[in-house]
């Protein structure tokens, strides 16, 4: 028997769902404001939640994570009108088990429920069990706990796996620890970058050729998705493959077979598949550009990396994991941090995520040099530039970097503060990848490797930016 809470304002729908929650032989308990429901799950243990949306004191998305972060760690799942399917999906994103649509059946109830509690013992038993090996990630905020759960499931069963995040939040880290929890981890992971691949060389470059196929085509070559048979294949940006490649590779999913261009045979490929992306692939095949039976293929699981900002209690951590490994390399005693510099660290947004932290602390240990703390000063001029927030709210602690790096702004011209952090972005940015340029003479492999970024996305900067 299972504990239960039932959070919905109408007393019409929390009737019905603690009737089929009690037939099915658990135990209800109802709330219809946040407020009670979070008063009532402080003395039940509740194993999962029916959470509406829409509720006089406050939206259910805004209440989700505390619901998911109880000590019983129950499922949450989401009751919606149909007015919200915005907020269900997001509650989605956000690892929400599932959602009902209201008016729900009996059944649908039931269901929903029984697949609820069999998933949550699952994930307990396997976290219980400590069976997820790591591999190097770092963090133990309850978002992350969550997406090395959804991890390690996801390494147990072999079916295809999603990993959607903004950039540097870590998809390529969790796809090589999945690879690594699965029993293909004896075997290869490949990676793939398709949008670092140009049209003219993906299909080779996933399906090999055979010698004298194309011009330039001097030898076999088995090509990637070959490579990574009884491994593991990793699409990053999948959302850049173009239609004649998702059709050409759903084939390949489906039979597992493929033909490497100029070849007269086909080649078997027995690969677990993890794909990628920080675009939004449904809103994509709504529009025609991602087809729709591709999307339903590679997102047999799915897993939601939560950006930096959304996880600061992991920054600490983060920082010393990076410090270490930072001393590590240049086998020095590892740096430690001022105070206020971690503060800078807490506040700052991290567009770039953990690979912006990393290659933040990167740069002010070098800058450092035999320093043993690291100091504001020792930090990257955009981490600087967020002190800004704290001189215009009156705040401002340290004027002396400031004015090194800005002029002041005049009373009349004030900007909104959106409108000014993206300018001073902006400019860091191109600072930045101006003196990258210069530092390492244009060689794009390097500054790729230097800035830790894809060499495509270097492309596009130096584009965008006219570096020559
Ligand atoms: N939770 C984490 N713990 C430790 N290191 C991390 C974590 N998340 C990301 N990193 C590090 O940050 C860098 C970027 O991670 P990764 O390449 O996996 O991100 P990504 O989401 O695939 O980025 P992109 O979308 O730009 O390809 C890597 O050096 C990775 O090791």
């Amino acid at each position: 028997m299972a504990n239960v809470l039932i959070i919905d304002d109408d007393p019409d729908v929390r009737q019905v769902l603690a009737g089929a929650v009690k037939s099915a032989g658990h135990e209800a308990r109802s709330a219809g404001t946040l407020q009670i429901a979070m008063d009532t799950a402080g003395s039940f243990n509740c194993e999962a939640v029916f959470l509406d949306l829409s509720l006089p004191d406050g939206h259910g998305l805004d209440a989700l994570t505390w619901f998911q972060e109880l000590m019983s760690f129950p499922e949450v799942i989401i009751i919606t009108g149909k007015g919200d399917p915005a907020g269900a999906e997001l509650a989605l994103n956000k690892g929400a088990f599932d959602f009902l649509e209201k008016p729900a059946s009996i059944a649908e109830v039931t269901l929903t429920l029984v697949r609820a509690l069999e998933y949550r013992e699952a994930r307990l038993r396997r976290s219980r069990e400590g069976l997820i090996k790591r591999s190097g990630i770092v963090g133990s905020c309850s978002a992350l706990v969550r997406c090395l759960q959804d991890l390690s499931q996801a390494a147990a069963t072999g079916n295809s796996l999603l990993i959607f995040g903004e950039t540097g939040t870590g998809k390529e880290l969790f796809a090589k620890a999945v690879h690594d929890n699965s029993p293909r981890a004896g075997h290869d992971f490949v990676v793939v970058d398709c949008s670092a691949l140009s049209r003219g060389v993906m299909e080779s470059t996933l399906f090999g050729h055979v010698r004298g196929a194309f011009t330039g085509a001097s030898d076999n070559f088995s090509g990637l998705v070959a490579l990574s048979n009884k491994g593991t294949l990793f699409l990053d940006e999948i959302g850049e493959l173009d239609l004649d490649m998702q059709k050409k590779f759903l084939r390949v999913l489906e039979e597992k077979k493929f033909r490497p261009v100029g070849a007269s045979r086909e080649v078997y490929s027995d690969f677990r598949l993890v794909c990628a992306t920080n675009r939004d692939l449904e809103a994509m095949a709504q529009r025609g550009e991602f087809r729709q039976d591709l999307l339903y293929r590679i997102r047999m699981q799915k897993c939601t990396l939560p950006p930096l900002r959304e996880r600061r209690e992991d920054i600490p951590e983060l920082c010393t994991h990076f410090l270490e490994e930072t001393a590590g390399q240049l086998k020095a005693s590892p740096k430690e941090m001022y105070p206020e510099v971690l503060e800078i660290f807490s506040a700052y947004e991290w567009p770039g995520n953990v690979r912006e932290l990393k290659n933040a602390l990167e740069q002010a240990a070098a800058a450092a040099q035999d320093e043993p703390m690291l100091h504001r000063r020792h930090l990257p001029l955009h981490l600087r530039v967020s002190l800004l927030k704290d001189s215009l709210s009156g705040q401002q602690e340290d004027k002396g970097v400031l004015s090194s790096d800005f002029s002041p702004l005049g009373q009349s011209d004030i900007p909104e503060w959106k409108t000014f952090k993206t300018q001073v972005v902006e400019a860091a940015e191109e600072r930045y990848f101006h003196d990258l340029y210069a530092h390492t003479g244009g060689r794009i492999k390097e500054m790729a490797r230097l800035a830790n970024l894809t060499q495509s996305r270097v492309y596009s900067l130096i584009n965008k930016y006219k570096l020559r």
